[in-house]
């Protein structure tokens, strides 16, 4: 049985995906794996039995990802699975920085009509301070083209918006996505120059934290809007309320509650609603689940943030993963460590991913007693940091 705790709300359609006779969820203080969202692991130590860190999201920067892969817990998350979410409400906030839509609305339902008023023609008469501006014709800025930038500017794009983009490191899949009449920016302070609305979407690491300052800011038109959908800190706040309140910055739209940020006409804050749709949070919870599952029942890693891309098709009786230093000469330690044993290897994969490396070997051998000998070894060899055995689930392996 595998245990599985959970943080957050995980949506139904992807806990339903750990079957009743092979997991327990919220069952343990000693769980193998947990799925979460936002809630901050930080401070929390890990048990010795956690392998998996699966994020129903985006991003991990509530997970202290570089101590759990020091532990060798692999941590996943659900790239893409809430980019739409992002996408549709940054287009929402788009509209709504053009036309004062919720300011009309206010007004209309707040307005002292006395009983008789002709209703329509006084609001008719009042329309005229609730006019707006058109999208079509102005100038995005997107920074950041992953799931979420390039889906923005490829749908800005076709609404009749100049997008501009800005990310050194976009990856080439996400490239060839992205509509050839989205203009590739080089220098950051080139696109806030010249852009209406500049909009974040970037993850929070130290490279990234603050990146939009004083100086960022200063190089924007008076009239502009930024917009973070991304994490809090990688705009700096004060910069942001010190230029809006000199008329040197239009507006700030946070999808990040903050007390400083509360209360001021041109600042509008959401309680982080970004991947918050039915949709988005069935994707995410899905894809976490379809992570973790695999990587318990087979040890394949996919979309970890820490630990390299591995899948082994699984055809032999036991399998054993290792997650160990990167560092010369392991494989042919591990290798040997196994022939001691007169153990056949039937298959075989290695992948580093910086300091560290993941190994699955596939056992021609039955004998559970064999390799719960080989496991005890190799947890004694230097550098190894976890090993696991798993069992092919085809019972016909018994009969053999
Ligand atoms: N508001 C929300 O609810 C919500 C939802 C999803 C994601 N997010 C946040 O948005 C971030 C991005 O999400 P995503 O799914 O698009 O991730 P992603 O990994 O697909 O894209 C991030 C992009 O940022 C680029 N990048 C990194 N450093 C950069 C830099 N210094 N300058 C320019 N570009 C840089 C990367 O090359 C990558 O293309 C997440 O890490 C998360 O923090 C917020
Ligand atoms: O990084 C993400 O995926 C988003 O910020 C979503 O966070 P949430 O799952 O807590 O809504």
């Amino acid at each position: 049985m595998y245990q599985i705790n959970t943080f957050n709300a995980i949506a139904q359609e992807g806990m339903e995906r750990f079957e009743d006779d092979k997991y327990a969820i919220n069952d343990t203080d000693d769980p193998d794996a947990v799925i979460l969202r936002s809630k901050n692991l930080h401070e929390m130590p890990f048990p010795a039995s956690l392998k998996a860190i699966a994020r129903a999201g985006a991003g991990t920067n509530n997970i202290p990802v570089e101590r759990a892969t020091q532990e060798g817990v692999v941590v996943f998350n659900t790239p893409g699975a809430n980019a739409n979410a992002v996408k549709e409400l940054v287009l929402a906030n788009l509209f709504l920085s053009v036309r004062p839509i919720l300011e009309g609305n206010e007004w209309v339902q707040n307005f002292p009509f006395n009983p008789g008023d002709d209703v329509e023609a006084i609001a008719e008469d009042h329309k005229k301070q609730f006019a707006g501006n058109e999208l079509v014709g102005k100038k995005l800025g997107v920074v950041g083209l992953g799931a979420i930038g390039a889906l923005i500017a490829n749908d800005a794009e076709r609404l009749g918006i100049e997008v501009y983009g800005y990310d050194p490191y976009v990856s080439v899949d996400t490239a060839w996505s992205i509509s050839r009449r989205v203009h590739r920016v080089l220098e950051l302070d080139e696109l806030l120059k010249i852009c209406d609305f500049v909009t974040v979407h970037v993850p929070l690491m130290d490279s990234t934290r603050g990146m939009i300052g004083e100086h960022e800011i200063a190089q924007m038109k008076a009239t502009a809007h930024l917009y973070n959908f991304a994490r809090g800190p990688i705009v700096d706040k004060d910069a942001v309320l010190k230029a809006i309140n000199d008329n040197r910055l239009g507006g700030y739209i946070t999808d990040f509650a903050d007390a400083d940020l509360l209360h001021h006409p041109k600042i509008r804050v959401l309680p982080h609603l970004g991947a918050s749709t039915e949709e988005a949070e069935i994707n995410c919870a899905k894809m976490a689940a379809a992570n973790l599952k695999r990587f318990l029942e087979t040890g394949d890693i996919v979309n970890s943030v820490n630990f390299p891309s591995v899948q082994m098709s699984f055809n032999s009786p036991w399998r054993i993963t290792l997650i160990n230093k990167n560092i010369p000469n392991m494989i042919s330690t591990i290798s040997t460590f196994i022939a001691n044993l007169d153990i056949n290897i039937s298959n075989m994969v290695n992948r580093g991913r910086g300091d560290y490396a993941y190994t699955l070997v596939d056992l021609d051998e039955l004998d559970r007693s064999k390799v719960e000998n080989l496991i005890d070894e190799l947890n004694k060899v230097d550098n190894v940091i976890r090993v696991r055995a798993i069992e092919h689930p085809g019972a016909f392996y018994e009969e053999y």
